[in-house]
């Protein structure tokens, strides 16, 4: 059945959740971008730390989003690409984005995520972007885009994300399920599902399953 959405269509969850993976099949089915808002933290993340800014002082928001800003003004704008193979981020014509899914930022990018300033910035870039199209992230359908006329939350437990993630990363799988469950603690706050968002365990299918299992539910 040819699903068509006018709208936004959200998907959420925890690290390794396979987010991106739903993300990018669903919006390529839909024929629709997909936004990866968690792109955009890992930049800035990557961004401060190219620039010796830390995120443990009170005015660490504001210097990061100042930073940003500067970056936009001087014509080298960090910028989501929603490109259908894949997002990317570029910083003027720069492609950071295979800057960005490593080990150190994923150490680093949870303590960027809380700054208010950070998720000010990233909800701003977000919400410029004109529907149709799907967006993927923790907060995406309880609080950037909470009138999505489709919302989803995926989980999986921590060890069956930890063997996907080991794959991409150079580190045992007790390391990476440890970071795996270090990184849902701080990033708790925002990672709530929304409460109308149908929830779905991804470690009971292989990746084309539950994105037929999303699909089923778009063309119900
Ligand atoms: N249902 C699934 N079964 C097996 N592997 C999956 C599944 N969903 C995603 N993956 C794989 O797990 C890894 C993490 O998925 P990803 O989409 O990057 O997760 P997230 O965006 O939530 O961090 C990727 O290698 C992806 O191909
Ligand atoms: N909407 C979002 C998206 C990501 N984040 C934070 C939390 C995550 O640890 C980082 C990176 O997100 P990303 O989706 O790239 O991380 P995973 O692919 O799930 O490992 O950004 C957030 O706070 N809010």
């Amino acid at each position: 059945m040819i699903v068509k959405i006018n709208g936004i269509v959200t998907i959420d969850g925890v690290a390794a959740s396979g987010k991106s993976s739903v993300a990018s099949g669903v919006a390529r089915a839909l024929e629709i971008p997909y936004l990866s808002s968690g792109l955009l933290y890992r930049a800035a993340t990557w961004a401060a730390l190219e620039n010796g800014l830390t995120f443990d002082t009170p005015e660490a928001g504001r210097s990061l989003t100042a930073l940003l800003g500067s970056w936009k003004e001087g014509g080298q704008p960090l910028t989501l690409r929603p490109l259908a193979g894949g997002n990317q981020i570029w910083q003027g014509d720069h492609d950071l984005t295979e800057l960005l899914h490593t080990a150190q930022i994923d150490a680093q990018v949870s303590a960027a995520a809380v700054l208010p300033e950070l998720r000010g910035w990233v909800n701003a870039e977000l919400q410029a972007v004109t529907p149709p199209f799907l967006a993927e992230g923790r907060d995406m359908g309880s609080t950037v885009f909470p009138q999505a006329e489709y919302k989803f939350y995926l989980y999986a437990t921590p060890r069956v994300r930890a063997e996907r993630r080991v794959l991409e990363r150079q580190q045992d799988l007790e390391s990476v399920e440890a970071a795996l469950k270090l990184r849902d603690e701080r990033d708790a706050r925002q990672s709530a599902p929304a409460p109308d968002a149908v929830r779905i365990d991804t470690g009971g299918g292989t990746l084309p399953e539950i994105i037929a299992q999303v699909m089923g539910h778009l063309s119900s």
